[in-house]
Protein backbone atom coordinates (compact mmCIF):
# COMPACT_ATOMS: atom_id res chain seq x y z
CA UNK A 1 0.00 0.00 0.00
CA UNK A 2 1.18 3.26 -0.73
CA UNK A 3 0.12 6.67 0.62
CA UNK A 4 -0.79 8.81 -2.58
CA UNK A 5 -2.16 12.39 -0.47
CA UNK A 6 -2.21 13.22 3.04
CA UNK A 7 -4.59 16.24 4.23
CA UNK A 8 -4.27 17.85 7.21
CA UNK A 9 -7.78 20.02 8.77
CA UNK A 10 -7.44 22.21 11.73
CA UNK A 11 -10.81 21.92 13.31
CA UNK A 12 -12.43 23.80 15.69
CA UNK A 13 -15.31 23.68 18.12
CA UNK A 14 -16.88 25.10 21.18
CA UNK A 15 -17.65 22.41 23.42
CA UNK A 16 -21.63 22.49 25.48
CA UNK A 17 -20.20 23.12 28.28
CA UNK A 18 -16.93 24.10 30.04
CA UNK A 19 -15.29 21.13 31.01
CA UNK A 20 -12.78 21.93 34.01
CA UNK A 21 -9.99 19.37 35.70
CA UNK A 22 -7.20 20.01 38.01
CA UNK A 23 -5.31 21.47 35.68
CA UNK A 24 -7.95 24.40 34.50
CA UNK A 25 -11.10 23.96 32.26
CA UNK A 26 -11.72 23.66 28.20
CA UNK A 27 -14.29 25.68 26.42
CA UNK A 28 -13.32 24.99 22.67
CA UNK A 29 -11.45 22.13 21.52
CA UNK A 30 -9.20 22.12 18.69
CA UNK A 31 -7.68 19.14 16.89
CA UNK A 32 -6.40 17.94 13.52
CA UNK A 33 -8.14 15.78 11.48
CA UNK A 34 -5.95 13.66 8.98
CA UNK A 35 -7.23 12.12 6.01
CA UNK A 36 -4.80 9.45 4.07
CA UNK A 37 -5.16 8.57 0.68
CA UNK A 38 -3.91 5.50 -1.13
CA UNK A 39 -3.20 4.45 -4.84
CA UNK A 40 -6.31 3.45 -5.54
CA UNK A 41 -7.97 5.91 -3.74
CA UNK A 42 -9.15 4.45 -0.92
CA UNK A 43 -9.11 7.00 2.45
CA UNK A 44 -8.54 6.65 5.79
CA UNK A 45 -8.91 9.19 9.11
CA UNK A 46 -7.26 9.53 12.16
CA UNK A 47 -7.42 12.57 14.38
CA UNK A 48 -4.80 14.39 16.54
CA UNK A 49 -5.97 14.74 20.07
CA UNK A 50 -3.47 17.09 21.40
CA UNK A 51 -5.29 20.22 22.90
CA UNK A 52 -4.35 23.89 22.00
CA UNK A 53 -1.64 24.72 24.81
CA UNK A 54 0.40 21.91 26.59
CA UNK A 55 -1.61 21.28 29.63
CA UNK A 56 -2.03 17.34 29.27
CA UNK A 57 0.77 16.71 27.91
CA UNK A 58 3.34 18.71 25.87
CA UNK A 59 2.13 18.40 22.92
CA UNK A 60 -0.56 21.42 21.43
CA UNK A 61 -2.51 21.06 18.16
CA UNK A 62 0.80 23.01 16.32
CA UNK A 63 3.51 21.07 17.44
CA UNK A 64 2.01 18.13 16.42
CA UNK A 65 1.34 19.84 12.74
CA UNK A 66 4.69 20.52 12.94
CA UNK A 67 6.11 16.97 13.52
CA UNK A 68 3.47 15.72 10.46
CA UNK A 69 4.28 18.19 8.05
CA UNK A 70 7.97 18.14 8.47
CA UNK A 71 8.87 14.63 9.61
CA UNK A 72 5.90 11.97 9.72
CA UNK A 73 3.97 12.99 6.25
CA UNK A 74 7.24 12.73 4.24
CA UNK A 75 7.88 9.36 6.14
CA UNK A 76 4.55 7.97 5.22
CA UNK A 77 4.11 9.21 1.46
CA UNK A 78 7.89 7.83 0.73
CA UNK A 79 7.52 4.38 2.29
CA UNK A 80 5.33 1.31 1.40
CA UNK A 81 3.24 0.09 4.20
CA UNK A 82 2.45 -3.69 3.96
CA UNK A 83 0.71 -3.49 7.71
CA UNK A 84 0.29 -0.54 9.70
CA UNK A 85 2.16 -2.40 12.24
CA UNK A 86 4.73 -1.38 10.53
CA UNK A 87 4.52 2.37 11.06
CA UNK A 88 5.79 2.69 14.35
CA UNK A 89 9.50 1.27 12.68
CA UNK A 90 9.16 3.92 10.23
CA UNK A 91 9.03 6.50 13.41
CA UNK A 92 10.99 4.70 16.01
CA UNK A 93 14.03 7.35 15.32
CA UNK A 94 11.43 10.40 16.46
CA UNK A 95 11.88 10.93 19.65
CA UNK A 96 8.41 11.43 21.47
CA UNK A 97 5.16 13.46 19.87
CA UNK A 98 2.67 10.65 20.61
CA UNK A 99 -0.30 12.41 19.20
CA UNK A 100 0.86 13.35 16.36
CA UNK A 101 2.24 10.04 15.38
CA UNK A 102 -1.44 8.33 16.37
CA UNK A 103 -3.13 10.37 14.40
CA UNK A 104 -1.82 9.51 10.88
CA UNK A 105 -1.02 5.81 12.10
CA UNK A 106 -4.72 5.36 13.37
CA UNK A 107 -5.57 7.32 9.78
CA UNK A 108 -3.45 4.13 8.17
CA UNK A 109 -5.38 1.75 10.68
CA UNK A 110 -8.32 2.62 9.21
CA UNK A 111 -7.33 2.46 5.69
CA UNK A 112 -5.75 -0.87 5.77
CA UNK A 113 -9.04 -2.17 7.27
CA UNK A 114 -11.29 -0.51 4.03
CA UNK A 115 -8.42 -2.62 1.99
CA UNK A 116 -9.08 -5.86 3.73
CA UNK A 117 -13.00 -4.68 4.22
CA UNK A 118 -13.23 -5.40 7.72
CA UNK A 119 -14.39 -3.54 10.59
CA UNK A 120 -11.42 -2.19 12.23
CA UNK A 121 -12.24 -3.88 15.40
CA UNK A 122 -12.69 -6.90 13.51
CA UNK A 123 -9.51 -7.07 12.13
CA UNK A 124 -7.45 -6.47 15.88
CA UNK A 125 -9.05 -9.30 16.69
CA UNK A 126 -11.61 -7.60 18.71
CA UNK A 127 -14.60 -9.15 20.81
CA UNK A 128 -17.05 -7.35 22.36
CA UNK A 129 -19.40 -5.98 19.82
CA UNK A 130 -21.07 -4.15 22.54
CA UNK A 131 -18.86 -1.97 24.56
CA UNK A 132 -19.76 -0.51 28.05
CA UNK A 133 -19.82 3.18 28.25
CA UNK A 134 -18.88 5.77 30.95
CA UNK A 135 -19.23 9.02 31.41
CA UNK A 136 -16.86 11.60 32.93
CA UNK A 137 -18.54 14.60 34.94
CA UNK A 138 -16.47 17.78 34.58
CA UNK A 139 -17.29 19.68 36.85
CA UNK A 140 -15.96 20.14 40.74
CA UNK A 141 -19.22 21.81 41.63
CA UNK A 142 -20.78 19.53 43.94
CA UNK A 143 -24.59 20.71 43.19
CA UNK A 144 -23.62 20.90 39.73
CA UNK A 145 -21.67 17.09 39.35
CA UNK A 146 -25.01 15.59 41.63
CA UNK A 147 -27.06 16.25 38.47
CA UNK A 148 -24.53 15.71 36.12
CA UNK A 149 -24.17 12.58 37.71
CA UNK A 150 -28.42 12.14 37.60
CA UNK A 151 -28.77 12.55 34.52
CA UNK A 152 -26.10 10.28 33.15
CA UNK A 153 -27.33 7.33 34.92
CA UNK A 154 -30.68 7.77 33.46
CA UNK A 155 -28.76 7.84 29.85
CA UNK A 156 -27.56 4.74 31.16
CA UNK A 157 -24.10 5.22 31.74
CA UNK A 158 -22.27 2.12 33.41
CA UNK A 159 -19.31 4.24 35.26
CA UNK A 160 -19.18 7.47 36.43
CA UNK A 161 -15.85 9.34 36.42
CA UNK A 162 -15.54 12.32 38.80
CA UNK A 163 -12.47 15.15 38.88
CA UNK A 164 -10.97 16.12 42.41
CA UNK A 165 -8.30 17.98 43.59
CA UNK A 166 -6.88 19.59 46.84
CA UNK A 167 -9.86 21.25 48.42
CA UNK A 168 -12.31 19.19 46.48
CA UNK A 169 -11.53 15.62 46.91
CA UNK A 170 -13.38 14.25 50.40
CA UNK A 171 -16.36 16.55 50.20
CA UNK A 172 -17.53 15.96 46.96
CA UNK A 173 -17.10 12.51 46.80
CA UNK A 174 -18.73 12.06 50.40
CA UNK A 175 -21.86 14.02 49.00
CA UNK A 176 -21.48 11.81 45.81
CA UNK A 177 -21.98 8.49 47.97
CA UNK A 178 -24.57 9.83 49.93
CA UNK A 179 -26.59 10.26 46.88
CA UNK A 180 -25.52 7.33 44.63
CA UNK A 181 -24.22 4.98 47.46
CA UNK A 182 -23.21 1.70 44.81
CA UNK A 183 -23.02 3.07 41.30
CA UNK A 184 -19.20 2.33 39.71
CA UNK A 185 -17.27 5.53 40.82
CA UNK A 186 -13.50 6.85 39.65
CA UNK A 187 -12.11 10.07 40.22
CA UNK A 188 -8.75 11.75 38.17
CA UNK A 189 -6.97 13.80 40.48
CA UNK A 190 -4.65 14.19 37.32
CA UNK A 191 -1.17 14.70 39.18
CA UNK A 192 -3.05 16.95 42.05
CA UNK A 193 -1.35 15.17 44.90
CA UNK A 194 1.96 14.77 46.07
CA UNK A 195 3.15 12.05 49.05
CA UNK A 196 2.31 14.47 51.20
CA UNK A 197 -1.32 14.00 51.12
CA UNK A 198 -1.21 10.55 51.70
CA UNK A 199 -3.45 10.43 55.01
CA UNK A 200 -5.86 12.72 52.81
CA UNK A 201 -5.77 8.99 49.86
CA UNK A 202 -6.00 6.78 52.08
CA UNK A 203 -9.13 8.79 53.68
CA UNK A 204 -10.89 8.00 49.98
CA UNK A 205 -10.47 4.47 50.87
CA UNK A 206 -13.94 5.13 52.63
CA UNK A 207 -15.49 5.48 49.02
CA UNK A 208 -14.71 2.60 47.33
CA UNK A 209 -14.13 3.75 44.79
CA UNK A 210 -12.95 1.57 41.43
CA UNK A 211 -9.35 3.58 41.04
CA UNK A 212 -7.98 6.84 41.52
CA UNK A 213 -6.40 8.07 38.18
CA UNK A 214 -3.26 9.49 38.43
CA UNK A 215 -3.47 11.33 41.69
CA UNK A 216 1.03 11.79 41.65
CA UNK A 217 3.14 14.11 38.86
CA UNK A 218 2.72 13.32 35.42
CA UNK A 219 5.78 11.69 34.64
CA UNK A 220 5.93 9.22 37.63
CA UNK A 221 5.92 5.75 38.25
CA UNK A 222 7.96 5.63 41.52
CA UNK A 223 6.52 7.58 43.98
CA UNK A 224 2.97 5.78 43.05
CA UNK A 225 4.41 2.28 43.80
CA UNK A 226 4.59 3.66 47.46
CA UNK A 227 1.38 5.13 47.17
CA UNK A 228 -0.56 1.74 46.11
CA UNK A 229 1.13 0.31 49.08
CA UNK A 230 -0.36 2.68 51.55
CA UNK A 231 -4.15 2.73 50.42
CA UNK A 232 -6.82 0.42 48.88
CA UNK A 233 -7.93 2.13 46.62
CA UNK A 234 -6.56 0.54 42.97
CA UNK A 235 -4.37 3.58 41.11
CA UNK A 236 -4.89 4.19 37.68
CA UNK A 237 -2.30 5.50 35.43
CA UNK A 238 -2.89 7.80 32.46
CA UNK A 239 -0.05 10.53 32.08
CA UNK A 240 2.47 8.14 33.55
CA UNK A 241 2.52 5.51 30.97
CA UNK A 242 3.62 7.12 27.44
CA UNK A 243 5.40 4.34 26.33
CA UNK A 244 5.15 0.19 26.97
CA UNK A 245 8.30 0.18 28.47
CA UNK A 246 6.23 2.40 31.25
CA UNK A 247 3.88 -0.05 31.56
CA UNK A 248 7.00 -2.73 32.24
CA UNK A 249 8.58 -0.50 35.07
CA UNK A 250 4.76 0.14 36.37
CA UNK A 251 4.42 -3.76 36.75
CA UNK A 252 7.78 -4.41 38.13
CA UNK A 253 7.16 -1.55 40.39
CA UNK A 254 3.65 -2.35 41.28
CA UNK A 255 2.90 0.95 40.72
CA UNK A 256 -1.05 0.56 39.89
CA UNK A 257 -3.62 -1.93 39.45
CA UNK A 258 -5.17 0.05 36.30
CA UNK A 259 -4.02 1.44 33.19
CA UNK A 260 -6.25 3.95 31.11
CA UNK A 261 -5.13 3.32 27.42
CA UNK A 262 -5.47 6.23 25.17
CA UNK A 263 -4.17 5.47 21.87
CA UNK A 264 -2.88 9.74 21.28
CA UNK A 265 -1.23 9.53 24.55
CA UNK A 266 0.89 6.17 23.45
CA UNK A 267 1.93 6.75 20.25
CA UNK A 268 -1.08 4.57 17.79
CA UNK A 269 -3.09 1.99 17.61
CA UNK A 270 -0.31 -0.96 17.65
CA UNK A 271 1.39 0.72 20.42
CA UNK A 272 -2.24 0.32 22.63
CA UNK A 273 -2.27 -3.17 21.43
CA UNK A 274 0.52 -3.84 22.28
CA UNK A 275 0.22 -2.27 25.60
CA UNK A 276 -2.84 -4.21 26.29
CA UNK A 277 -1.69 -7.55 25.83
CA UNK A 278 1.09 -7.15 28.14
CA UNK A 279 -1.30 -5.33 30.80
CA UNK A 280 -3.31 -9.12 29.84
CA UNK A 281 -0.39 -10.96 31.40
CA UNK A 282 0.48 -9.14 34.20
CA UNK A 283 -3.18 -9.35 35.54
CA UNK A 284 -3.44 -5.05 34.89
CA UNK A 285 -6.77 -3.70 34.22
CA UNK A 286 -7.42 -1.40 31.50
CA UNK A 287 -9.90 0.97 29.82
CA UNK A 288 -9.74 3.37 27.42
CA UNK A 289 -9.74 6.90 28.03
CA UNK A 290 -11.40 9.76 25.94
CA UNK A 291 -9.42 12.96 25.30
CA UNK A 292 -12.46 15.21 24.81
CA UNK A 293 -12.29 14.27 21.29
CA UNK A 294 -14.22 14.15 17.97
CA UNK A 295 -15.62 11.62 16.07
CA UNK A 296 -12.86 10.04 14.24
CA UNK A 297 -11.01 9.31 17.38
CA UNK A 298 -13.81 8.71 19.39
CA UNK A 299 -14.27 5.26 16.60
CA UNK A 300 -11.21 4.74 17.07
CA UNK A 301 -11.41 4.06 20.72
CA UNK A 302 -14.50 2.14 20.33
CA UNK A 303 -12.55 -0.04 17.54
CA UNK A 304 -9.81 -0.89 20.81
CA UNK A 305 -12.42 -1.26 23.60
CA UNK A 306 -13.59 -4.27 21.91
CA UNK A 307 -10.46 -5.86 23.38
CA UNK A 308 -11.10 -8.56 25.41
CA UNK A 309 -9.09 -6.96 28.42
CA UNK A 310 -11.08 -4.07 28.21
CA UNK A 311 -13.35 -4.91 31.10
CA UNK A 312 -13.78 -1.80 32.98
CA UNK A 313 -16.24 0.77 30.93
CA UNK A 314 -14.58 3.50 29.14
CA UNK A 315 -14.15 7.16 28.83
CA UNK A 316 -16.60 6.36 25.48
CA UNK A 317 -19.51 8.52 26.03
CA UNK A 318 -22.20 9.49 23.00
CA UNK A 319 -20.88 12.37 20.77
CA UNK A 320 -23.60 14.46 22.12
CA UNK A 321 -21.64 14.78 25.79
CA UNK A 322 -19.39 17.54 24.20
CA UNK A 323 -21.02 18.73 21.04
CA UNK A 324 -23.76 19.58 19.32
CA UNK A 325 -22.92 17.79 16.21
CA UNK A 326 -20.27 15.86 15.97
CA UNK A 327 -17.90 15.44 12.67
CA UNK A 328 -18.94 11.72 11.83
CA UNK A 329 -22.27 9.92 10.55
CA UNK A 330 -23.98 8.28 12.47
CA UNK A 331 -23.16 10.11 15.66
CA UNK A 332 -21.84 7.95 18.88
CA UNK A 333 -24.59 7.10 20.31
CA UNK A 334 -24.68 5.72 23.60
CA UNK A 335 -28.18 2.84 24.43
CA UNK A 336 -28.62 1.45 27.47
CA UNK A 337 -25.29 2.18 28.63
CA UNK A 338 -23.60 0.59 26.03
CA UNK A 339 -21.97 1.42 21.76
CA UNK A 340 -22.61 -1.12 19.91
CA UNK A 341 -19.07 -1.99 17.70
CA UNK A 342 -19.78 -0.75 13.98
CA UNK A 343 -19.97 -3.28 10.95
CA UNK A 344 -19.06 -1.54 8.09
CA UNK A 345 -15.22 -2.01 7.00
CA UNK A 346 -12.69 0.54 8.59
CA UNK A 347 -14.05 2.57 11.74
CA UNK A 348 -17.12 2.32 10.90
CA UNK A 349 -18.56 5.50 10.52
CA UNK A 350 -18.71 8.03 7.57
CA UNK A 351 -17.24 11.93 8.21
CA UNK A 352 -20.20 14.91 7.92
CA UNK A 353 -18.66 16.98 5.36
CA UNK A 354 -20.75 19.38 5.87
CA UNK A 355 -19.99 19.56 9.28
CA UNK A 356 -16.11 18.71 9.01
CA UNK A 357 -16.64 22.13 6.64
CA UNK A 358 -17.97 24.30 8.82
CA UNK A 359 -15.34 23.89 11.84
CA UNK A 360 -12.35 23.36 9.68
CA UNK A 361 -9.97 26.72 10.51
CA UNK A 362 -7.31 25.57 8.22
CA UNK A 363 -6.26 22.93 5.87
CA UNK A 364 -3.44 21.38 3.46
CA UNK A 365 -2.62 18.54 1.27
CA UNK A 366 0.58 16.55 0.89
CA UNK A 367 1.27 14.74 -2.10
CA UNK A 368 4.15 12.54 -2.76
O1 LIG B 1 -13.19 12.36 26.67
C1 LIG B 1 -13.78 12.08 27.74
O2 LIG B 1 -14.89 11.58 27.78
C2 LIG B 1 -13.11 12.35 29.06
C3 LIG B 1 -11.84 13.08 28.90
C4 LIG B 1 -11.09 13.17 30.20
O3 LIG B 1 -11.57 12.83 31.25
C5 LIG B 1 -9.76 13.70 30.16
C6 LIG B 1 -9.22 14.14 28.99
C7 LIG B 1 -7.97 14.82 29.00
C8 LIG B 1 -7.40 15.17 30.18
C9 LIG B 1 -8.14 15.00 31.42
O4 LIG B 1 -8.97 16.08 31.69
C10 LIG B 1 -9.02 13.77 31.43
C11 LIG B 1 -8.16 12.58 31.74
O5 LIG B 1 -7.10 12.81 32.33
O6 LIG B 1 -8.54 11.45 31.47
MG1 LIG C 1 -6.93 11.05 33.30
Amino acid sequence: MMIKEVQLSIIKMPLKSPFSTALGSVNDREGIIIKVLDEEGRTGYGEVVAFSTPWYTEETVRTSYHMLKDFLIPIVLNNPIKHPNEIKKYFDHIRGNQMAKAGIETAIWDLYAKKVDRPLWKLIDGVQSEIPSGVVVGTHEIKDALSQIDSYLQEGYKRVKVKIKPGMDYKLLKEIRNHFPTIPLMADANSSYSLDDIDLLKSLDEFELLMIEQPLAVDDIVEHSFLQKEIQTPICLDESIITYHDVKSAILLNSCKVINIKIGRVGGLSNALAIHDLCQKHQIQVWCGGMIEFGISRAHNIALSTKEGFTIPGDISASSRFWNEDIILPEVEVKHGFVKAPIQPGIGFEINTKRLQEVTTYIEKYKK
